[in-house]
């Protein structure tokens, strides 16, 4: 499609665009039949860091919440627009949009970049679902109602929901993906990293002993940890390659190996937990197995219903429908339904569960740890949160998930890496055999690709897509907003975490004293063990020693936004899995979770 017939709609005046968001505060007011008179109300903005124990916001002008609303997302949000300019034509085939449906779209990412940069009031949401009626409630029932004024986490997260809105306000974008093209183009570009930890991951995945089985734990612990620098939303989009700035080696030969990576970035891992993790979980899941081994009752036939799903019953595909049983006897259960599972007080599986980040790169270093923790027999089965919408540029959606593992399955890679330049023999000495070049290929990452697909036909690799992972709340909140996701969180061996934003609301969007244990921030949210993998990109963080986070400083005041450094942490912890005291949907208000009257 030519760029004329898709002319972008020219977003607000660049006076109102340019004009910092505190302007308006300073505007004179008119006085009806009056002069203007200059009122200068006091500015919400304040030319500060966000202060310790108050919540990230944009009002804070020398927070990175504030950089972020004002310089970050708005460029963000244009790259969208351009992106949907420039490949009309691909999005129309690939989604049966019209030139009108790219031209609103367009549209409504403008409005609500100018209502973004001009601190405006949230808009409801105006599409007709449960989940926006949700979302409009938490708008209405916030404190602060514009996108500088209410924490950080609400107005961004906000502004991604509003952006699937404009898609799906509009018939021809209602699969659309604003991300998709840069989240592909990012798995692309990480074939070489995939290549060579795919290569290494075949070696850690026979069967080992415990010293051994626990070193490439924390190894592919830190593997993931890395992988999160490769995040777009940071980068506003741009290409983020992984890169081993410590290492200069000779172009032609420079191979990242991200394995060496962990070790040359040792020092920037400010908490490393990594280890405590490697025991909790073995230990965790050899608990839960000998439960599992010795429950005799509950043993759920099917998981047909929710709460079984969240107790990890196993779906059982050859499961012929019940035929139907004879009518119960007054107060008694229809016969063929699987034990209450609000009764089920240990999981039906020995599960670890994945709280996703960034597709891509990142997705495949947390699918090797998952490959390796089957393999190795300490969990039974896998299971992957991802978003249900496009979310902060590069997180996981389903189609993601698929996409990264049908091109892992058919990847196609190979580079020679010429043999290292041996010095002349010395006068009378025979010249040393020439190396064989190194081949970098994709042959591991397709074996492990292939796998991957049967690990999902069969429910090992499980991905899950609940709709609380991308809402606005903090995870402190969860029991409240989503009681359902906090019990099956219980079923875990433990819950790991990956990423800043989950980071940040883990910690409830709050900047603490950098001092404060991991444990009290967290907050009460403590479902089952959790984990946390971050690479340190918001300016907020806990669990330092004492004088590390004023070292940092000294050393560069915006350490915290940049993901050079890292944090492994985790809450051993947990509420212990105890009958539910709410009803299941099954069966009614009948079961409390005790026996079922
Ligand atoms: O969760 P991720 O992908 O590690 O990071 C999310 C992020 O890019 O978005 C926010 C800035 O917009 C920050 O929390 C962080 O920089």
């Amino acid at each position: 499609m030519s760029k004329t017939s898709m002319q972008q709609t020219s977003p607000a005046s660049a006076t109102e665009l340019n004009r910092d968001a505190e302007d308006y505060s300073t505007t004179p007011e008119f006085i009806y039949g009056g002069p203007f008179i200059k009122v200068d109300k006091p500015s919400p903005f304040l030319n500060v860091a966000t202060p310790i124990n108050l919540q990230l916001q944009g009002s804070f002008k020398k927070s990175f919440a504030y950089y972020s609303l004002k310089e970050r997302m708005p460029v963000i949000l244009t790259k969208v627009i351009d992106y949907v300019s420039r490949e009309g034509s691909k999005i129309k085939s690939a989604s049966g949009g019209t030139d009108d449906d790219l031209h609103s779209f367009i549209q409504y990412v403008s409005k609500l970049k100018n209502d973004l940069v001009t601190n405006k009031k949230y808009d409801l949401l105006t599409v007709d679902t449960p989940e926006a009626k949700r979302w409009n409630q938490w708008i209405e029932s916030c404190d602060a109602q514009t996108y500088f004024m209410n924490t950080w986490v609400f107005t961004e997260c906000y502004v991604y929901r509003r952006l699937r809105e404009g898609c799906e306000l509009i018939k021809g974008l209602a699969n659309f993906d604003p991300f998709d093209e840069q989240k592909d183009q990012s798995f692309n570009n990480s074939m070489e990293p995939m290549c060579v930890v795919a290569e290494k991951l075949l070696t850690m995945l026979p069967e080992s002993d415990k010293d051994k089985r626990k070193a490439d734990f924390i190894s592919l612990l830190k593997i993931c940890l890395w992988s999160n620098k490769c995040d777009l939303s940071l980068s506003m989009g741009e290409q983020v390659t992984l890169k081993n700035e410590g290492v200069k080696t000779t172009p032609s030969r420079d191979v990242l190996d991200p394995f060496q990576m962990v070790l040359d970035l040792k020092d920037k891992v400010l908490v490393d937990d990594s280890a405590k993790i490697a025991d909790l979980v073995v230990t965790r899941a050899e608990s839960f197995a000998k439960a599992i081994e010795g429950n005799t009752s509950l043993k759920a036939k099917c998981s047909c219903n929710r709460l079984a799903t969240s107790a990890g019953v196993p779906l059982c595909p050859q499961e012929e429908k019940p035929a139907e049983a004879p009518a119960p006897a007054e107060g008694e259960q229809p016969a063929e339904l699987p034990p209450c599972p609000a009764k089920f007080t240990i999981p039906q599986d020995v599960m670890f569960d994945i709280v996703c980040d960034n597709s891509g790169y990142e997705l495949f270093t947390d699918l090797c740890l998952a490959h390796f923790l089957i393999a190795q027999k300490v969990v039974q089965k896998v299971r992957f949160h991802v978003k249900a919408i496009p979310w902060f540029v590069s997180d996981v959606t389903p189609r993601d998930f698929k996409y990264v593992i049908g091109s892992c399955a058919n990847g196609n890679y190979k580079r020679e890496i010429p043999p290292e330049h041996k010095p002349e023999p010395a006068e009378g000495e025979a010249p040393a055999e020439p190396e064989p070049p190194r081949v970098i290929s994709a042959d591991s990452l397709r074996q492990l690709g292939g796998q991957w697909e049967k690990f999902v036909q069969d429910g090992v690799f499980e991905v899950l897509s609940d709709d609380f992972w991308t809402s606005p709340h903090v995870y402190k909140d969860m029991k409240r907003y989503d009681p359902d996701l906090y019990r099956k969180l219980q079923f875990a061996t433990c819950v790991l975490f990956k990423g800043d934003l989950n980071y940040r609301k883990l910690l409830g969007e709050k900047n603490w004293n950098p001092m404060t244990g991991f444990e009290p921030a967290l907050q009460g949210f403590m479902p089952a063990p959790v984990a946390a993998l971050r690479t340190v990109k918001a300016d907020l963080i806990c669990g330092l020693p004492k004088g590390k986070a004023d070292q940092l400083n000294t050393i560069d005041e915006k350490w915290m936004e940049k993901g050079d450094y890292g944090v492994i942490q985790v809450c051993a912890k947990c509420e212990p899995l105890k009958v539910s005291e709410r009803p299941c949907p099954l069966y009614g208000d009948t079961c409390r979770g005790t026996v079922c009257q």
